[in-house]
């Protein structure tokens, strides 16, 4: 519950001073030996006005601190910061430029807030406030965790930390608003508190590519759950709390399996030679790049009860397989409402995950299409043994190859529409609108003058790449390939 002394209204330009007490969000994630003792109402007063921010903040950020990352240098958000560090008399952002709008939540290290940069009402950002000095140090390992996985990221599923700021004793991150809040609330406004099978497909789509390059650097997230997956402004996903992550080694390899072997001989075009026929010895291995970290090893026991794989209940270290088997749980979740073992209790929920019992599913009168491609997945995900997981060997290089995810484009994921589900607004803000929809229309003319040249030049093939997207829709991508079967 959280009590505050004083809060502006949202839309002043006021500085913001309040005390608060802080309270667990969620009694779903713990860490082993520190199950959030430290959470119950510790009283917490932040002043962030002028005077504080700019008195004590030896190590405020400067602009050499700020994370600039190369896929967003022409997003608005880091436009306006810009902006406001090339005013800034150091060149650094500082606590003093933000406006603090809101609380949006508390978790085990402390509190976000909606901020904007004062004089920019259109760039939104979370600030996450950390006060050091409530904090084991067993807390503060997992703060400075969280600052250097954010620092490392660059992906349009996780989120962009735009400045560190240390202040006192408090440090926070500013990073990426999501109006849309979490999926797990999302998931409570459906009827059975299911969602249907093809938001599932795009959801879980996009958290396997945001997990598959979490693992390409060679980070185990640990704590995948509904709660933890945030949903931007656009409708897509964005992974949030990295505290428990572990970061280890990982060997990026090109590995050959099989290619199509239907197809005997084919006619390909080398630039040098012109046409020539490939042999059906080439066909059969196609390389495949494989960034998996699967020599991860970790013995900490940290997660959230319902989502922990079997090898972390038994404590006897575990790798980049817990990603998966939570993955598994997620899709789980999303499809029937509760996860696979939850008992009565936390105990007895950890039983069933460490016992030999194998997931199992209820039984529908009706069922939606594609359930049975969902199961599926979700049992060769959740194989208790981690060395025949699904995932563990090559990670989301097999996953994305199974029947669930047919026909995904993944590498134009991010243009697919997000699903019309009850409770997911999805707000244009006025820039987004005016630039994405010149974008749009300048791309359908691309496209349509393409798809005129590959119709004219090859009868009989199926122009569903270019069709769909166009449309830039994930729904009717999905559907005409559901014909071609
Ligand atoms: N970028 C964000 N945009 C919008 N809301 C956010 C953002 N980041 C966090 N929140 C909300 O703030 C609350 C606290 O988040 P925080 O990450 O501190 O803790 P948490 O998700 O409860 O996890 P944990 O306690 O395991 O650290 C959550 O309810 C979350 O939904």
């Amino acid at each position: 519950m959280e009590e505050y002394n004083f809060f502006p209204p949202a839309d002043t330009d006021l500085d913001l001073s309040f005390t608060s007490t802080t309270s667990a969000t969620t009694d779903r994630t713990f860490a082993s030996s520190s199950a959030r003792t430290s959470l119950a109402r510790s009283s917490l007063t932040l002043s962030f006005n002028e005077r504080l921010s700019t008195a004590s903040t030896p190590t405020g950020t400067s602009s050499s601190t700020l994370f600039l990352r190369p896929h967003r240098t022409s997003d608005p958000h880091w436009s306006a910061i810009k902006a406001v560090t090339n005013l800034s008399s150091d060149g650094g952002l500082h606590l003093h430029h933000l406006k603090l709008l809101r609380h949006l939540g508390s978790g085990n290290l402390g509190r976000v807030f909606l901020c904007r940069l004062r004089d920019y009402d259109h760039a939104n950002f979370a600030l996450k406030v950390v006060d050091k000095d409530l904090l084991s140090s067993k807390k503060l390992s997992h703060v400075q965790m969280e600052g250097e996985i954010l620092s490392m990221l660059d992906h349009p599923f996780l989120p962009t930390l735009y400045a560190r700021l240390e202040v006192s004793h408090y440090t926070c991150l500013l990073i990426d608003y999501c109006p849309g809040g979490d999926l797990h609330s999302l998931l409570r406004k459906q009827p059975g508190n299911r969602l249907p099978v093809q938001a599932v497909r795009f959801f879980a789509a996009e958290v396997l590519v945001a997990l598959e390059y979490l693992h390409a650097l060679g980070i185990v997230y640990r704590d995948l759950k509904p709660e933890n997956v945030l949903l931007r402004e656009d409708g897509h996903v964005m992974l949030s709390d990295f505290d428990l992550c572990f970061k280890a080694d990982v060997v990026p390899t090109f590995e050959c399996r099989e290619g199509p072997t239907k197809r005997k001989k084919r006619t390909s075009c080398n630039c040098l030679s012109g046409r020539r026929t490939r042999s059906p010895e080439e066909l059969i291995m196609e390389a495949e790049f494989v960034a998996e970290p699967n020599s991860a090893f970790s013995r900490s026991c940290v997660g959230t009860h319902e989502y922990l794989a079997p090898e972390l209940v038994s404590g006897n270290g575990h790798g980049n397989g817990v990603d998966w088997w939570a993955f598994g749980v997620f899709i789980y979740e999303l499809l029937y409402g509760t996860t696979p073992f939850k008992g009565w209790s936390k105990e007895s929920t950890l039983r069933n995950i460490a016992s030999s019992r194998n997931v199992s599913f209820p039984v529908a009168e009706v069922e939606e299409e594609g359930m049975a491609d969902a199961r599926d997945l979700i049992e060769k995900l959740l194989v208790k043994d981690p060395r025949t997981r699904l995932g563990c060997a090559r990670g989301a290089t097999d996953i994305k190859r199974q029947a669930f995810f047919g026909g995904i484009k993944w590498p134009l994921i991010r243009t697919y529409r997000p699903p019309e589900v009850r409770g997911l607004t999805i707000k244009k803000g006025r820039s987004h609108v005016s630039s994405s929809h010149v974008m749009h229309r300048r791309r359908r003319w691309w496209w349509k003058g393409l798809d005129y040249v590959v119709k004219r030049n090859s009868k009989g093939y199926k122009y569903n790449l270019i069709s769909n997207y166009s449309n830039g829709n994930y729904y009717r991508y999905v559907n005409s390939n559901k014909a071609r079967k």
